[in-house]
């Protein structure tokens, strides 16, 4: 049985627990790692797991886990990952890594991370009447609607998610409340976690190219459960381009835990 050294960190409500895995103590290929740490009742409970490992190239590698061990591109994780590298003294303000849909910049102010995110190309928007899907890093399901805070994310999200159409690969169902042309309010539904989180990156990052593509301004302010997110984008030819993801990052605590 190991002793593993870990952080909690959270962006917005989106908890994570990040393992400095540079010594590759824990094997990134074993998914069942994820699943126990993440657990809230057996484990410490998160909606994540971060190993953060070394790369030749890049200043350092975020490997992303769901609660149940699958794997995906994570706003608010690679936020949180930033801030970790920091404290690590990998980096300092401004840094160049790998996460699971590629490279990403970041600069760190305080506690505010500015994550640039992949543009998003017009072929991977799609546009319906009710609803847009989007794949920021992650697949995302848009829906515009009234009273948010009335809604059982929990049971419509899972009903948008075990769809005959998403069921096998899952997707992220987010319902968004426009404030104003540049402020909305949002709850996510996460595929991995099977459930409402306070707050997902990748996701209020679709739902801002929606809102704009739906007459919005960027840069989007964002509402969500766990406090105040902002996406700045340039609209091209149907595409997002230069996109940023901007929010605080903290530490929560540190720990040690026998797998
Ligand atoms: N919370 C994340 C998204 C994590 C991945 C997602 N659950 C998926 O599997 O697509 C974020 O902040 O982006």
């Amino acid at each position: 049985m190991a002793s593993i050294e870990f952080y909690k960190y959270q962006g917005t409500g989106n908890d994570f627990v990040v393992v400095d895995n540079r010594s590759q103590k824990l094997d990134r290929t074993d998914k069942s790692i994820a699943q126990k740490l993440c657990d809230r009742k057996f484990g410490v409970g998160s909606d994540g797991l971060i190993l953060i490992e070394n790369h030749d190239e890049y200043d350092f590698e975020m490997v992303f886990f769901n609660p149940d061990g699958s794997q995906s591109m994570c706003g608010n994780g690679s936020r949180c990952a930033v801030k970790f590298a920091q404290f690590l003294g990998i980096i300092k303000d401004k840094t160049t890594f790998l996460s699971t849909d590629g490279v990403h910049e970041a600069i760190i102010e305080n506690d505010i991370v500015r994550l640039s995110m992949q543009d998003v190309a017009q072929s991977k928007i799609n546009s319906f009447p009710e609803h847009f899907t989007i794949n920021t890093g992650s697949p995302h399901y848009v829906i515009f609607a009234s009273n948010i805070k009335d809604k059982d994310v929990k049971e419509e999200g899972a009903n948008i998610r075990y769809s005959d159409e998403f069921a096998a690969e899952g997707i992220n169902v987010n319902f968004v409340e426009k404030q104003s042309k540049n402020k909305i309010s949002v709850r996510t539904y996460e595929r991995g976690v099977e459930n409402e989180t306070l707050s997902c990156g990748t996701g209020v990052t679709a739902c801002a190219i929606s809102h704009v593509l739906h007459g919005g301004v960027s840069p989007v302010e964002i509402e969500t459960l766990g406090g105040q997110l902002s996406v700045e984008f340039e609209l091209e030819d149907g595409s997002a381009k230069n996109v940023w993801l901007i929010g605080p990052a903290k530490n929560v605590f540190k720990g040690e835990i026998t797998l």
